[in-house]
């Protein structure tokens, strides 16, 4: 059984991609080379240099240099149309991405020409790839409560169509989930889903309040949790997702090495995940290597392989219809292949 093959063709979504994040080195390189006197290298060679990460401080440090790279909504429009090709260059078929408005409002983007341009990315990508995308509007912690402010303005006010949930990235550390409870709450009660990042790089604690004070649906890696054996039942009993990364956490020093990495323990636990890219240019990686990991970790044959993909179809923000569709996809993929 070839399982990069059929890790190739398989349908599959993505529940925790980043949009800056998934910059590829060509992409990179165009808006380098449309705005002078950035660190960001546009040589690829380079630019995989530029992405060994110290710690997970470094890592948000180079990530808000790429950040800065884009200046105007037809490099909004241009980022997220080509982050749209790649996912569905590797069969992805719905992906729900990570958007910070704040990083680029804060940079001189006006909110309603940044959100018109990643719709328009939106609509063109389901034109022309048939792929479909949703949203996450996420906080950039770093900027604490003034960043939680204008985010949830912007996603209330602006509400683009494709506006599903609303998160919480970078640091962790000296930042703590507890203070955010307001703008979620208001986020929740307007119709999104709650999907903060928790647990990546601090202890059960952070996630337990991503639970109780944010309301959290699915949590962003959340890997910490296989250190408290009653987060892990709880996680189990009410099947709340973590979403995993397993080379992030690797790239990011949040784990030591692959072998070390803890979603062997989550699915003994019972506890639901999918399995993501995060970043994918910045770790060297892609959806499918993604998989090709967890197949790995997990000893899993082509049935278990897709049933990845099937755990992230189930997971997601999509209408159960329309959930039900992409599993058929997935299910009819499968038998087909020989065995
Ligand atoms: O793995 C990650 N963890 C936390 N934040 C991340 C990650 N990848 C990308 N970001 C992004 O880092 C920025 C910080 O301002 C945010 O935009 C967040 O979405």
């Amino acid at each position: 059984m070839d399982l990069t093959s059929f890790i190739a063709g398989l349908p599959k979504a993505e529940l925790h991609v980043h949009h800056v994040g998934s910059a590829s080195p060509r992409i990179v390189a165009e808006l380098a080379s449309r705005h002078e006197g950035s660190p960001v290298p546009s040589d690829p060679a380079a630019l995989a240099d530029y992405f060994a990460f110290k710690d997970f401080k470094h890592f948000i440090d180079i990530y808000l240099t790429v950040v800065d790279l884009i200046r105007d909504d037809e490099d909004v429009r241009m980022l997220t149309y080509e982050v749209a090709r790649e996912l569905a260059r590797q069969q992805v078929r719905y992906a729900e991405l990570t958007i910070t408005p704040f990083s680029h409002v804060k940079r001189g983007i006006p909110a309603p020409a940044f959100c018109a341009a990643i719709e328009d990315a939106r609509a063109g990508a389901a034109a022309d790839f048939g792929i479909e995308l949703r949203w996450c509007f996420d906080i950039p912690g770093e900027a604490g409560l003034p960043a939680a402010e204008e985010t949830l303005r912007i996603a209330l006010e602006e509400r683009p169509d494709g506006l599903v949930s609303f998160g919480l990235g970078g640091p962790e550390i000296g930042v703590p989930r507890p203070q955010f409870k307001p703008y979620f709450d208001k986020a929740r009660a307007a119709g999104l889903h709650s999907v903060p990042h928790a647990g990546e790089t601090t202890g059960p604690a952070t996630i337990w309040d991503a639970l109780r004070d944010l309301g959290a649906e699915r949590i962003g890696h959340g890997i910490a949790a296989v250190g408290d054996p009653q987060l892990m039942a709880y996680l189990a009993e009410h099947q709340i997702p973590l979403e995993i990364s397993p080379t992030s956490n690797v790239r990011t020093r949040a784990v030591a090495n692959i072998a070390e990495h803890p979603l062997p323990q989550i699915v003994a636990a019972g506890v639901p995940f999918s399995i993501n890219s995060d970043d994918p240019p910045m770790f060297g990686t892609t959806l499918e290597e993604e998989y090709a990991v967890a197949a790995h970790l997990l000893e899993l044959d082509a049935a278990g392989v897709a049933g990845l993909a099937k755990a992230a179809v189930t997971q997601s923000f999509l209408p159960t219809t329309t959930q039900q569709k992409l599993l058929s996809e997935i299910d009819d993929y499968t038998e087909k292949w020989p065995a």
